[in-house]
């Protein structure tokens, strides 16, 4: 027993040893972190660039990176999320970083920017998506999370209408799995009378909602925290929100996994004031007018892209605003606008296109 119990102080001393270089090793790497900064923004002023702190590009490296050299026993997830601490220390290390999203608590956006950005930097909710396009054009916040599109429910309109019309640009997106339960105050699903959620997220459990809810009362709201918010306050009232709610609002789960498909996947992007240089592998995403009394006119842009051979990832179209029947189309492409490739296809774009608008090029990054 004796032993046992030097062996234990012995295993704690080698721990306490290894905790010393640890933290020796934080701070050295801390260091770097800063002295990288002021490089870059030395770098930012020669070019007369905005300093962009986060470089979702060199992030995504350093996970790759240590999960080649990594050996065990420690699982690689549990070695970027470690990772992704440090480098949100290293993010505020120099100033204040304010990060603002879709609240309140516990939305997939909150979510989706937590996972991202970690616990060292400020986050700063937003009541609605517009507001958090708001906060970035106003420099209230240093990067804003959005959600783009959903892989049931098609584009978030809100957030297409801000993408064509903001200041802002993409730098960054984010994919993250999205699964959806119905929350509630009461214990059964036939005491429902009214639902609450986001426009999306009622759209992505259509077939839930059509097979137990057909009669049941649906109301749109800012946010599936929001509509969470709301069910706590209502007898007979449910939301269709994520799980961490049950826990912030005080709800019970009365139904799990309720979305129509359960690879049910989000894709948010992360605004700012500009974008970071090419990674190697990036896309663009950009929005045009073309002349509407021109017949071809849209065929001819599209094949700008065929004759570059530039793949076109995405493509929607939202009302100008401007004249009744008349788009605005809107792109996304492979490659960085400051590809060689790319440049050539845009000029030649501008020549066949109204108007052409660059909203942001950002490293392509991985679907978990
Ligand atoms: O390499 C950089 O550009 C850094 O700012 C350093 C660092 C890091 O800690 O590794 C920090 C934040 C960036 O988002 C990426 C990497």
């Amino acid at each position: 027993m004796a032993d046992q119990f030097e062996e234990l102080k012995e295993l704690r001393e080698q721990i306490d040893n290894l905790d010393t270089s640890i933290v020796n090793l934080l701070n050295e790497r801390a260091m770097v972190a800063l002295n990288i900064d002021n490089v870059k923004e030395n770098i930012a002023k020669d070019e007369m660039k905005i300093n962009e702190p986060h470089d979702p590009a060199r992030e995504m490296e350093v996970y790759k990176q240590i999960q080649q050299i990594n050996k065990g026993p420690l699982p690689n997830n549990t070695l970027v999320s470690i990772f992704r601490e440090i480098m949100s220390a290293s993010l505020s290390l120099n100033k204040e970083l304010k990060i603002s999203y879709l609240g309140p608590r516990g939305t997939y956006s909150h979510q989706a920017t937590v996972n991202r950005f970690g616990d060292s930097v400020i986050y700063s909710m937003q009541k609605t998506i517009a507001d958090v396009f708001n906060s970035v054009e106003k420099k209230q916040a240093t990067y804003g999370v959005v959600p783009f599109e959903n892989s049931t429910h098609g584009t978030v309109t809100q957030t297409i209408d801000k993408l064509i019309n903001t200041s802002a640009k993409v730098r960054a997106d984010i994919y993250l799995p999205i699964h959806h339960q119905f929350l509630s105050k009461s214990s059964d699903l036939s005491d429902i009378t009214k639902i609450y959620s986001h426009p999306e997220a009622l759209g992505q459990c259509s077939k839930w909602l059509n097979a137990k809810m057909r009669n049941v009362q649906k109301v749109p709201v800012s946010s599936t925290s929001h509509a969470a918010e709301l069910a706590s306050k209502e007898s007979g009232a449910g939301a269709i929100c994520s799980s961490v709610c049950a826990e912030i609002y005080g709800l019970k789960i009365l139904d799990r996994d309720i979305e129509d498909l359960q690879d049910n996947t989000t894709r948010f992007f992360i605004i700012g004031q500009s974008y970071d240089g090419p990674s190697g592998n990036d896309k663009t995403i950009f929005s045009f007018t073309v002349d509407h009394r021109q017949p071809g006119a849209l065929c001819n842009a599209l094949a700008v892209f065929k004759q570059h051979d530039i793949n076109i990832t995405k493509i929607d179209s939202r009302p100008s605003h401007q004249h009744h029947w008349h788009y605005i189309f809107i792109l996304e492409v492979e490659g960085h606008i400051e590809d060689e490739t790319l440049k050539t296809a845009f000029s030649e774009l501008n020549n066949c296109c109204v108007d052409v608008n660059i909203i942001g090029s950002y490293p392509r990054s991985k679907e978990l």
